[in-house]
């Protein structure tokens, strides 16, 4: 929550502090970086907080903090006072090993920056703390001055660290690169741990070579926030290290919580979570071309990894103009329909994806749709809970939106007139007052996402609209899509996808009304 915190865009109160603390710890990891007591008001509060408040059951909380200030003594140095009064079981401190920057940024001599080291561990170890000391830019540190950087190392272990951690803060290092100054740097008779920053896209791979050549304790931050590119993310980490490099390192049974935990933090944090994270992400184990499918249909181990659920995750099949038979079959058998045995079916129904496609509809967004179509495949007829007659859409600068709606339902014709702030929420307020009566769950539907694109932009005016829709009802979403010459007509084939597949979807059979 330290590093990660120093992420771009990204604010945690002290409240969401203290929840994804609770998440981290289910995870079962080790140690809770919590943040730097006495550098702002809300890491000193939440230290504070989390004295009284949070209870661990797998992780110790660490307070993060910086070596006293040259030419000060530890005991004097407020902000050294603050990582004593945190209440925090473990200190990281944070301490230069780079001859440059000790010079440059800490404006001291080497042999200074060396007491500092050692005076602040040697102080909170004696106030009862333990210490890991995190050596910042050590990795460019042992490349400028081998011995210095070495130095640095053994004077933070003597002085009681339990751990030295080699940072590689700028995050330019290579795996290979990683693993022989690793390798060497145990020659100090340390403990060693790895930090890593992603700037080469290189923070898990350089945490594994790390490991690999003798490091046992790694730092990471979920879903890889951090500071610019971001730390090693710490699913794809210790999944691994568990799963590739047979080291158990989190609780039993832990690891198949990772995707339900990653995905609750990136709530908090407010970052949608992305897609593309490994291990976790929705489409980390989705699978899009025909012939990815057709040797899944056979055993899904021939396109995957590992299996999705051991981190909690899930296959999916995506519909699309890449799709194969074996696509749609294995996709209608997640949506509970049994495509298989009709060979000529498959085929149709594939056929007309791939041109639907190719007019602008996209059914790897809209699941929804995509059933639709099978049904009607299946049961002879498209699902049908209305006849629409006409509908049309009225735009004045002076009284706002209004649509009228005509249609038949249940053998009743209906013709309604709904207002609206603009054509598309004029239209499904008029289709919705229409169909309520006859079909109560409709209110109980709401529109929570729109997308436009428009298609071929090349044409100007005159391109092709796709919209896509995302409904709910309080809890669960579906996604529809519609295609049309212009947005208002695109939008009303996806608006009546969105309510027939809802109605659907409660078990409401059609034409009961
Ligand atoms: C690699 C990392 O990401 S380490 C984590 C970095 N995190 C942060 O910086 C976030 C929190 N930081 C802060 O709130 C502030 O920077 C504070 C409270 C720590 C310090 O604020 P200020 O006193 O105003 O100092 P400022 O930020 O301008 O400069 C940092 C000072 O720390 C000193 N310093 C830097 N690293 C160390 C270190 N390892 N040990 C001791 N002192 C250090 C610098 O030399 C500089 O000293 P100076 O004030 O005498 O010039
Ligand atoms: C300590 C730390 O965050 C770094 O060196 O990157």
């Amino acid at each position: 929550m330290r590093d990660g915190a120093q992420q771009e865009g990204l604010n945690l109160s002290v409240q969401d502090k203290l929840h994804v603390a609770r998440h981290l710890d289910d995870l079962g990891v080790g140690f809770i970086e919590g943040g730097w007591p006495g550098s702002n008001p809300k890491d000193t509060e939440f230290f504070a907080l989390a004295a009284k408040e949070l209870e661990l059951r797998t992780a110790t909380l660490a307070a993060f903090g910086a070596t006293r200030r040259a030419g000060l003594r530890a005991a004097d140095d407020p902000l050294v006072a603050a990582l004593r009064e945190s209440g925090a079981p473990v200190v990281t401190l944070v301490a230069k090993s780079h001859d440059r920057h000790v010079e440059l940024a800490l404006r001291t001599t080497l042999e200074e920056n060396l007491a500092m080291v050692r005076d602040t561990v040697e102080h909170l170890r004696a106030e009862g703390q333990r210490v890991f000391v995190d050596c910042e830019h050590f990795f460019d540190g042992y490349v400028a001055n081998r011995a210095y950087a070495l130095e640095v190392v053994r004077t933070a272990a003597e002085a009681g660290a339990d751990v030295v951690v080699l940072c590689d803060t700028n995050g330019g290092m290579l795996p290979h690169q990683v693993e022989e100054v690793v390798a060497d740097t145990l020659s100090v008779g340390a403990r060693l741990g790895i930090h890593a920053h992603n700037d080469t896209g290189c923070a898990v791979a350089n945490s594994m070579a790390a490991v690999r050549a003798g490091a046992t304790h790694l730092q990471g931050c979920l879903n890889g926030y951090g500071e610019r590119t971001g730390n090693a993310d710490l699913v794809t980490s210790v999944a691994n290290l568990e799963l590739k490099l047979g080291m158990q390192v989190l609780p039993e049974g832990a690891l198949a919580e990772a995707t339900r935990i990653a995905h609750a933090v990136s709530e908090i944090t407010n970052y949608p979570p992305s897609a593309r994270q490994p291990y976790t992400g929705v489409s980390s184990f989705a699978h899009k071309a025909g012939l990815h499918a057709s040797a899944i249909r056979v055993d899904p181990d021939l396109y995957q990894h590992i299996d999705p659920a051991l981190v909690g995750n899930d296959m999916r099949l995506l519909v699309s103009e890449m799709a194969g038979r074996a696509t749609i079959e294995l996709k209608g058998r997640e949506l509970g329909y049994d495509v298989g045995d009709d060979a000529e079916r498959l085929g149709r129904i594939t056929e007309r994806v791939k041109a639907m496609e190719q007019q602008g509809y996209t059914f790897e967004a809209a699941d929804a749709s995509f059933e639709l179509l099978l049904a009607e495949e299946m049961e002879g007829a498209r699902p049908s809970y209305f006849d629409v007659e006409s509908w049309r859409v009225l735009a004045e600068s002076s009284r706002g939106t209004e649509a009228t709606v005509k249609l038949r339902a249940a053998g009743q014709r209906l013709a309604v007139i709904g207002e609206g702030n603009g054509p598309v929420n004029a239209l499904d307020h008029a289709l919705r007052q229409a169909i309520e009566q006859l079909y109560p769950d409709v209110a109980r539907f709401h529109l929570i996402d729109f997308r436009v694109r428009i298609l071929d932009q090349g044409h100007g005016t005159d391109a092709v609209t796709r919209v896509l829709i995302e409904t709910s009802d309080g809890k669960d979403a579906w996604v529809t899509v519609g295609v049309g010459p212009n947005m208002i007509e695109a939008s009303w084939e996806a608006l009546v996808d969105a309510l027939t597949y809802g109605l659907r979807r409660h078990g409401v059979p059609v034409g009961t009304a």
